[in-house]
């Protein structure tokens, strides 16, 4: 219903800047953006096409859900600051268009020269469902390779490429024991956390990660020692599984050649330098997530070129966000 112009849009964004520029913490910064990416992705990682009851992008999140814990609360909620801002200004558009325009302003302002604008790629007209039983058992965990084979190639029917690309948005934000009983930035600060770029990729396959909370159901990774890093820095398995084959391989440690003060900086809570994180046969049909990472480190060598991972990523983003839509319009010029 009504009318979504591009004036609104450009709104929905500097108010989203004007609630950040209102936040002094910087940890409580990054969980504003972060929380608002990760509501959308929670809301579009539910699409599965094979199903009677498809879902996708429809404004609806089972709260409760262990995998959704976090969005109630301190994103989503009647005294949230995003809630209040669409109860004040845009409830006359959904709930679902309102995040990704949200989103949309997240990506922009944290993407470096506020270059990576996903206006012309905006689609709206989406409808809110009230209910959606189920949502929550469909979004991924954190397990491995398996789940982002399920979840985004098969239910989402989405490519590697788009899967690799939408995971890069882990450069932003942080997961908090409360929530999802990981604990950690992915970035190794708090500033890397708030600038939406490619360094998620080099993260990936530059540092030592650790196989860390062994056999229990929060297994991840975890970077370097408390000696470098004032937080602890992290990656889940589905986010290593880009490069290594968690899914078979594990506990592991990515680089066992790597020494800090005399001790091999696998070797830290258990010892994993004699255990090395695998890589892919050529063959396996996961090369193209490797493959993928390669390209979106931007070239052979160390370089600031964030265009491949931006340009996929919105296209990425246009895909899981409109999935399953077939009337969705673009901005009018000007709404009267
Ligand atoms: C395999 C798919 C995915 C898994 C398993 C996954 C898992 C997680 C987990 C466990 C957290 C920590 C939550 C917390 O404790 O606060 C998290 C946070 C986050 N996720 Fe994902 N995620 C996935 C895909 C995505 C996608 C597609 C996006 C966006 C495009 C995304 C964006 C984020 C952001 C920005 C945060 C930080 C939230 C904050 O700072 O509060 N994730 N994710």
């Amino acid at each position: 219903s009504g009318c979504f112009d591009k004036s609104t849009y450009y709104a929905i964004d500097s108010d989203i800047e004007a609630i950040a520029s209102g936040i002094t913490n910087e940890d409580d910064l990054v969980h504003f953006y972060g929380g608002i990416l990760r509501l959308v992705a929670h809301d579009f990682m539910d699409y599965d096409r094979h199903n009677d009851i498809p879902m996708g992008t429809d404004g609806c999140i089972e709260w409760d859900h262990e995998v959704n814990l976090g969005l109630w609360g301190s994103i989503w909620c009647d005294d949230c600051d995003l809630t209040k801002l669409y109860n004040d200004k845009y409830s006359h558009i959904s709930k679902a268009d309102f995040w990704i325009a949200a989103s949309n302003a997240v990506v922009r302002n944290l993407s470096v020269d506020k270059s990576l604008d996903m206006v012309d790629t905006f689609l709206w007209g989406r409808k809110d469902a009230d209910s959606c039983a189920g949502q929550g058992d469909r979004v991924p965990t954190g397990s491995g390779c398996r789940e982002i084979e399920d979840v985004f190639l098969d239910a989402m029917g989405l490519q590697w490429r788009d899967a690799v690309a939408l995971l890069g948005a882990h450069t932003i934000g942080k997961a908090h024991v409360d929530f999802s009983g990981h604990d950690g930035y992915w970035m190794p600060s708090t500033a890397e956390a708030l600038v939406f770029d490619k360094q998620y990729y080099e993260e990936l396959v530059m540092r030592p990660w650790r196989a860390h909370n062994i056999d229990t159901k929060y297994e991840d990774f975890i970077a370097s020692t408390d000696i470098t890093h004032k937080e602890p820095q992290i990656m889940l398995k589905t986010d290593v599984c880009l490069w290594f084959d968690t899914d078979n391989y594990y506990p592991c440690c990515t680089r066992t050649n790597r020494w800090l003060d005399g001790q091999n900086m696998c070797d830290w809570e258990q010892k994993l330098s004699d255990s090395e994180c695998t890589r892919y046969d050529a063959d396996n049909s996961r090369m193209a997530a490797v493959e993928t990472v390669v390209e979106f480190l931007g070239g052979p060598k160390p370089s600031e070129n964030n265009d491949p991972f931006y340009k996929a990523f919105a296209t990425a983003w246009f895909k899981a966000t409109t999935n399953g839509h077939d009337n969705l319009k673009t901005l009018s010029s000007k709404c009267w």
